[in-house]
């Protein structure tokens, strides 16, 4: 099949969060079963390996209105798989992706929405005729609707099939139509404008062919008023042509066997280089290098979606116990400065680096005994995965993609790979840590068991894309 993937981001060239990772390994799976797969992202003044990048297209025209705006295409291979980017400086670029700190840009929706339609624009001028358009949350919501006000005549697009995946649907990409000169000039239906104000998510949602939550719990709680983010009658509306499909594990970036990111790498059979990795990160961290206290790691965006509202109260309760805690993030600058004073506070227990690397994440994840992911809600969730193969185990809410890949021990003895809580409560969540540590200091065979089974449990990218590819064929011209 003929595939064209867009995306605002792509793992290797440019990432905020999970959406890149996904965007790099679905479609590099799609290539090895021998899908034409094509990726079309943005070309950011930030974009990594892009210095080779070839000219593809030049000054082309796209017209909104009486407006047109000239932009090019370049392109690069990222294992195997060709990548266009959609070069157009006065958009893209810029310091940020989607902001220069944590303010968005205020012409983001303007940015999505031209480049959603050069997305389109541009296959038709390479002349790739698409059988499926995968997009991907909501800057790339228009597709679906663009394809079927404006190029339902066209001979490459007209038969093209959309499939919409939702990885976060907090984010809907919400904008006063006054802001989107692009969208306001190429025309919007009324019924789409509500009070003058466009919801792209929700365009998506409406006009894709297919929808596709990151796990199927998370495709259930999208249909119920709590987990929908405010859009149940609009997810409810689409309940026939939604499913869920969990995300992978890119096994290629995240083995502790292979890693070269790390100090000394490991397997399930011979553990001790986990050990050297937590000395080191415990070096690195400046805290006490002692084997025999739990390390506990965090890697992810500091937002509430990150459960920190509930966790950020008990952390001086965790702190007490005889712990450590290391946790790498960026984000909402009113939690950063919360987390910040807590590790000044606690400094020979709790290491906090405000930043953002590839290297740091990939120690967390091998150097600590526990990952901490107390979502409040999870679309699916990498990270726990990432720490599963890592033999670290995780500590997790029972919510969308975690409630899918983590099974706790008291609920499931016999398949247990982490801890596992229910409610989104600080005390929920400071009794399932305080379990985890009492297993770590008193039930040591137990804790190798479930360490085992964590480093057994296996989400192949492969397997994830094989759903995907039915979902293809099942709507594929
Ligand atoms: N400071 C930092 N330094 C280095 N790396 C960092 C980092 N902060 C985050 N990362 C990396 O960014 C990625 C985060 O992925 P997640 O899936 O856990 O969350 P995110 O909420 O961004 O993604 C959304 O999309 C994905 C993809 O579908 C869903 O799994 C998820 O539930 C949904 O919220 C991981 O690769 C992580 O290592």
């Amino acid at each position: 099949m003929n595939i064209l993937f867009v995306s605002s981001e792509v793992e290797d060239l440019a990432k905020t969060g999970g959406l890149a990772d996904v965007a790099k390994a679905l479609p590099v799976s799609f290539k090895k079963v021998g899908h034409d797969v094509r990726i079309v992202t943005p070309f950011y003044q930030t974009s990594n390996n892009v210095e080779n990048a070839k000219d593809v297209l030049t000054g082309v025209e796209l017209h909104a209105g009486e407006q047109t705006y000239k932009y090019n295409v370049k392109s690069v291979e990222l294992h195997g798989v060709t990548i266009y980017l959609v070069d157009y400086p006065a958009y893209f670029d810029r310091k940020g992706i989607y902001s220069d700190g944590y303010e968005a840009y205020d012409d983001n929706g303007e940015r999505y929405a031209f480049f959603s339609m050069a997305a389109l624009h541009l296959a038709q001028l390479l002349e790739f005729k698409c059988d499926i358009i995968h997009c991907n949350d909501w800057h790339t919501g228009l597709i679906p609707y663009y394809l079927k006000k404006h190029w339902s005549d066209n001979a490459f697009l007209a038969s093209a099939k959309t499939v919409l995946s939702v990885h976060n649907g907090a984010f809907q990409g919400v904008f006063h139509l006054d802001s989107v000169p692009f969208l306001a000039k190429s025309g919007v239906d009324h019924e789409d404008a509500h009070h003058g104000l466009v919801n792209y998510l929700k365009i998506a949602v409406k006009y894709a062919t297919k929808i596709v939550a990151v796990s199927p719990s998370y495709a259930q709680e999208l249909q119920t008023d709590l987990g929908s983010h405010h859009m149940g009658d609009y997810f409810r509306n689409r309940s026939a042509d939604m499913l869920g499909i969990i995300n992978g594990c890119d096994y290629s970036q995240w083995d502790p066997a292979h890693d070269p990111l790390i100090p000394s790498q490991y397997t399930v059979e011979n553990m001790s280089g986990k050990a050297f990795c937590k000395a080191n990160l415990q070096q690195q961290s400046h805290l006490p290098v002692d084997g025999d206290i739990p390390l506990i790691g965090m890697v992810c965006r500091i937002t509430d979606q990150k459960g920190f509202g509930y966790l950020i109260p008990i952390l001086e309760n965790i702190l007490h116990h005889n712990v450590q805690i290391v946790m790498i993030g960026t984000g909402d600058p009113n939690l950063v400065s919360q987390i910040q004073a807590i590790s000044d506070k606690h400094r020979s227990k709790f290491y906090f680096l405000h930043d953002f690397s590839l290297k740091f994440s990939h120690l967390i994840t091998a150097g600590s005994d526990f990952f901490l992911m107390p979502s409040l809600f999870e679309p699916c969730g990498l990270n726990q995965m990432y720490s599963l193969a890592y033999g670290t185990l995780p500590i997790v809410r029972a919510v969308g993609g975690l409630k899918d890949t983590v099974k706790d021990l008291e609920a499931d003895p016999a398949e247990a790979n982490g801890f596992v809580f229910n409610r989104p409560d600080s005390e929920e969540l400071l009794n399932c840590v305080r379990k985890a540590l009492l297993f770590y200091h008193e039930y040591p065979q137990t804790f190798e068991f479930i360490r085992k089974k964590a480093m057994q449990s296996k989400f192949n990218w492969h397997d994830s894309a094989m759903k995907y590819e039915a979902l293809y064929r099942s709507i594929a011209p």
